[in-house]
């Protein structure tokens, strides 16, 4: 197992690292560079187990399965930053500091060795002093260059990391976050409801748009589309900081409010299916205005649901019978 802390055996990692990601033809994308880091430094077992899996059956080791991979092991957790990329940046910014104390050291001797150049004539007496004198100037300013140069190439890869950094962080967000509305997808969900005690009051709201398909079929899906981000959008600006607004499936969304009533809740959903109803959507190619979109909600208030699927599906029923009751309104789970 490689050590982290060692500036050494982190860039050599790091050059492992590459040189896997080239051998593979593996675009070196921060997500891909922080799977395949992460499997030569044989930090998580599940992890190499799956690449080393991958290997021996000769799969191709593709975009798709290292989002994946990333996704399952690495996105959620603060190990790149805490293992890989703080203690580099530490190593990095103290090589960096050394560097410049040295250059400055050498910038010093430079100087007094020009006075003593200056000071010693060009007496024959004094030329074997002065041959001597000139070497240094020359070997320090040698030195001074490289250490100069390094410097520079050093603080380029502090930018790299820098950058690194806010791509992992973008990646992050990507992973936890729905694609087409910037709503949290199931995964991010899941992620901010462990933060919430299941013994506490929350309410939920499975909200789902009425008769989606003959949108797609009438309009085409990129019109669909359309739609899903509209009333995803009435959905984000009516909840509030607290409240968590996830897509939960192609046109359905759920909606935790937590430490609010079933009755608050209500008066949330009716909002929302209101403000729905009320969209004015044209579609730009023909000119014409799409039908009325309409919202269904199931409500639920947490009660003895010792686990949250309980709880959403009890939502979720209510809002079956909301479809059965003709859609385009909100029932109450009972
Ligand atoms: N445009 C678009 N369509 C999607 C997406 N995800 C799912 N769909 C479509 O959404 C439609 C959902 O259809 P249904 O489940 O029959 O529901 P519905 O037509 O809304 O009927 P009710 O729920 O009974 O009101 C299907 O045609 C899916 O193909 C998406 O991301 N974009």
């Amino acid at each position: 197992m490689h050590n982290y802390d060692n500036y050494q055996s982190a860039s050599a990692l790091s050059k492992e690292t590459l040189a896997f990601l080239v051998e593979h033809t593996i675009p070196p994308s921060p997500v891909n560079y922080s799977v395949i880091y992460h499997y030569l430094s044989q930090r998580n077992s599940e992890l190499t187990a799956e690449i080393d899996f991958q290997l021996t059956q000769k799969n191709a080791l593709d975009g798709v399965l290292l989002d994946d991979l990333f996704v399952k092991f690495l996105s959620n957790s603060d190990d790149i930053e805490n293992n890989l990329l703080l203690p580099f940046e530490k190593t990095l910014s103290q090589t960096l500091d050394k560097i410049d104390d040295q250059a400055q050291s050498e910038e010093v001797i430079l100087a007094n060795l020009a006075k003593a150049d200056h000071a010693l004539s060009d007496e024959m007496l004094h030329k074997p002093l002065k041959n001597i004198v000139n070497f240094l100037i020359g070997t320090i300013s040698h030195a001074q260059k490289q250490h100069q140069q390094l410097s520079e190439e050093l603080a380029k890869t502090s930018e790299e990391v820098t950058s690194l950094k806010s791509k992992l962080e973008e990646s992050r967000e990507e992973a936890v976050h729905d694609a087409l509305t910037g709503l949290l997808n199931r995964r991010g969900c899941d992620d901010k409801l462990q933060a919430l005690d299941i013994n506490d009051r929350h309410s939920s709201l499975v909200i789902d748009i009425d008769d989606f398909k003959k949108i797609n079929d009438t309009f085409g899906h990129q019109v669909g589309d359309k739609v899903i981000q509209k009333v995803a959008k009435i959905i984000k600006s009516s909840v509030s900081e607290s409240d968590l607004a996830a897509r939960y499936g192609g046109e359905e969304f759920l909606v935790v409010t937590p430490h609010r009533s079933i009755s608050q809740a209500r008066e949330l959903a009716e909002q929302i299916r209101l403000s729905v109803a009320d969209l004015k959507l044209i579609q730009r190619k023909s000119n014409t205005f799409l039908p009325t979109i309409t919202v269904s909600v199931g409500i639920a208030e947490l009660a003895n649901d010792n686990n949250w699927p309980s709880f959403f599906q009890r939502a979720d029923q209510a809002l079956y019978k909301a479809k059965n009751a003709g859609k385009n309104c909100c029932i109450n789970a009972s």
